[in-house]
């Protein structure tokens, strides 16, 4: 269990007399989060970062806004006492559901997925689809984000509850997999898109698969990229960059740590060392029991 700590800046390392060199929190339910994470290894190198994946409650994406608003200020409150200078939200289920509400309530500024990955599709394409889970397609989320920038833009948005227990079992060569997508992309595809949007994190890590079901003419899009570039446009403008070198990301799940860092190995290349945490005290084989 990892505990808080009440010294000048914090276990991490840094002084908080440099805010520049204070970690980037990025959260997710699980490893679908790790997308970002390489976007941000590859655009910003020298920032460090803290990941968490909420993996004794995932999937988030069959929960309703009261769960997912519960579990983005647990991990937000956590985030702060990590005295993180900023979170990416690598989750379009929070993004969808928590982030409006609760972006008012910290004083760290909070990105999500949603609106970077709006505004990049909408300069790709005029027919839209959306893959996402469950929750982000019935909250409209990408619709109305499309639609404020481009009305005519049309949009459609299919909820894909198998996808992510599949990827969390690390079943992307499974033929099972390649179905369950087929059957997923086909109203899109019938519905002769151009673009189409990866809408929840973990599915950048179905790319094989869904490319070699897509006509090759479709554009995909994956927010992580955009995201991860709004994130240098906003550490620029609040003069938070960090110039020098980062430490090792930490890792940290409410789930198991050893099942977290075998999956991780395989979307990182290398093993990252895991830590557990629980949420207000509460053990985590507690936590899982209660949402058994
Ligand atoms: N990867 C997250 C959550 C998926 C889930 O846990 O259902 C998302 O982008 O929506």
């Amino acid at each position: 269990m990892y505990s808080s700590s009440s010294i000048e800046g914090n276990l991490y390392g840094f002084s908080a007399q440099e805010p520049q060199r204070a970690p980037i929190g990025v959260f997710d339910s699980g490893v679908g989060g790790l997308t970002v994470l390489r976007q941000i290894y590859r655009q910003l190198p020298n920032e460090s970062v803290i990941y968490f994946g909420d993996t004794a409650r995932l999937p988030y994406g069959i929960r309703s806004q009261a769960e997912i608003l519960t579990f983005v200020r647990d991990i937000l409150d956590w985030m702060q006492q990590q005295h993180v200078k900023m979170v990416v939200m690598a989750c379009n289920t929070s993004s969808a559901l928590a982030l409006d509400i609760v972006r008012e309530e910290y004083d760290f500024p909070i990105l999500g997925v949603i609106l970077p990955g709006a505004k990049a599709a909408v300069q790709q394409g005029k027919r839209i689809g959306v893959i996402s889970t469950p929750a982000t397609a019935k909250s409209n989320a990408y619709r109305q984000a499309i639609w404020e920038i481009d009305p005519n833009v049309e949009v459609w948005q299919v909820g894909c509850p198998e996808f992510v227990p599949l990827i969390e079992q690390n079943r992307i060569q499974d033929p099972y997999t390649t179905e369950v997508a087929r059957a997923y992309l086909e109203p899109l595809i019938q519905q002769d898109i151009d673009t189409l949007v990866y809408g929840c994190t973990h599915y950048p890590l179905l790319a094989p698969v869904l490319r070699s079901l897509l006509p090759p003419q479709v554009k995909i899009i994956d927010p992580a990229v955009h995201v991860v570039t709004a994130c240098t446009q906003e550490l620029d403008l609040l003069g938070l960059s960090n110039t020098h070198p980062p430490l090792p990301t930490r890792f940290a799940v409410s789930g198991c740590p050893q099942q977290f860092s075998q999956s991780g190995v395989h979307w990182l290349g290398y093993t990252p060392l895991v830590e557990a945490v629980d949420f207000a005290g509460v053990p985590v084989s507690q936590l899982q029991q209660d949402l058994a």
